[in-house]
């Protein structure tokens, strides 16, 4: 039997325009998979809900505020990386406040649920593509 790993768990949004294009955010560099596209999002803290933690890493990483109402779960991502076991509720937003912008990451891009696979991702994002393109 392999060694158990820490479990880690992580929200992420995708926001949703009026085009039906999905926000993805470029990874700093100097990061655990620097360069890749991702969902914004980030680890639930100690007594943290999974919507408080999405609702503050999204005013934290892009200057968007929305609220509880407006997320609805779509999916999630199960992934085993070599120092943990990634668990990933994905929500989406269609409804915030505010032009996201990039305080944390390198750059951030809206994009068609089609054309997700053409930027690399984390591997534990692939299935949630299937699931946004269904959606949308
Ligand atoms: N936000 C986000 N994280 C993802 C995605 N896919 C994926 O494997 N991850 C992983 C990367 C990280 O290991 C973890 C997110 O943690 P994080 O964003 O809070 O932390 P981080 O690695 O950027 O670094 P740090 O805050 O610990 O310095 O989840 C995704 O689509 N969005």
């Amino acid at each position: 039997m392999s060694e158990a790993k820490p479990i880690l768990l992580v929200v992420a949004c995708a926001l949703v325009d009026t085009d039906r294009r999905v926000l993805i955010a470029q990874r700093p560099e100097g990061k655990h998979m620097a360069g890749m596209w991702e969902f914004p999002g980030g680890k639930v803290e100690t007594g943290e809900t999974p919507e408080a933690a999405l609702i503050r890493e999204l005013r934290e990483e892009l200057a968007v505020e929305t609220k509880e109402a407006c997320l609805a779960p779509l999916s999630f991502a199960s992934h085993s990386y070599e120092q943990m076991h990634l668990l990933m509720p994905l929500y989406v937003c269609r409804r915030w406040q505010g032009t996201p912008t990039t305080n944390e990451h390198k750059a951030l891009k809206w994009v068609r649920p089609q054309a997700l696979r053409d930027y690399p991702m984390p591997p534990a994002d692939e299935p949630l593509i299937a699931a946004l393109c269904d959606l949308l």
